[in-house]
């Protein structure tokens, strides 16, 4: 499922994409979740999925922190690193975008307001798929704080598999939505 999915992100031709994506922005901060947060967490994104670069631009100039992920320790997690600029990440070992520790100071999971989830495949419960790792299903389950994703709508499926350890996001905003609306 998850290189199905990849190859269906690599084929959403561009307009479509940022239709779908500007949709997305505009439900996203509009949310009370996202207007009450003071600190949130998003990843940096690369390849086919949605553009965050916007999100953080609008929590700048809204005067909100955002932090985002490094992947390390042994077993693997997620810490969490302030970053006002993208010039504060460089490239990790396995391609992804990072707070460079060094230059970002990091921010325990306690502080965070809001948590931007990244997958690759949703159910219209805001079950996911991810990438994989695991980390976000843990991490939502250490913490109260409201999780929200944005999907574009090929990304929801009717039957995703499901294990007794996943953590469903609190708000799962959809590109389909957007069709509906217009
Ligand atoms: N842009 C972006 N950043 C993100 C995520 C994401 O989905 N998108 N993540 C979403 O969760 C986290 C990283 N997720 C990961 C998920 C799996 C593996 C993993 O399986 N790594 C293998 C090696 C893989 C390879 O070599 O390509 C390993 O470490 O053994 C690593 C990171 C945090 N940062
Ligand atoms: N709460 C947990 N405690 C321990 N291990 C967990 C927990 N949640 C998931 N895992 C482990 O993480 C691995 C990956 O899980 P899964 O395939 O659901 O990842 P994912 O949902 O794609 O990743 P992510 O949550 O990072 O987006 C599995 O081997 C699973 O056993």
């Amino acid at each position: 499922m998850r290189s199905f999915m990849k190859h269906k992100l690599a084929q959403l031709n561009k307009e479509e994409r940022l239709g779908q994506e500007q949709f997305l922005y505009k439900a996203l901060f509009a949310l009370p979740e996202w207007k009450k947060a003071d600190t949130i967490a998003v990843t940096i994104s690369i390849n086919n999925e949605l553009n965050t670069r916007p999100i953080f631009e609008k929590a700048w100039e809204e005067g909100k922190t955002t932090v985002a992920p490094v992947v390390g320790g042994n077993p693997k997690r997620l810490s969490f690193f302030k970053i006002s600029s993208f010039n504060e990440c460089r490239e990790s070992s396995i391609g992804l975008l990072e707070p460079i520790p060094g230059e970002a100071s990091s921010v325990n999971e306690e502080s965070l307001d809001l948590i931007i989830t990244p997958g690759l495949a949703y159910n219209k419960d805001g079950y996911r798929v991810g990438y994989g790792g695991g980390f976000y299903d843990r991490l939502l389950k250490n913490v109260e704080t409201p999780s929200v994703s944005l999907c574009f709508d090929c990304q929801l499926l009717n039957d995703i598999p499901l294990e007794n350890y996943d953590i469903p996001v609190k708000i799962l905003l959809s590109g389909t939505d957007s069709r509906e609306k217009k």
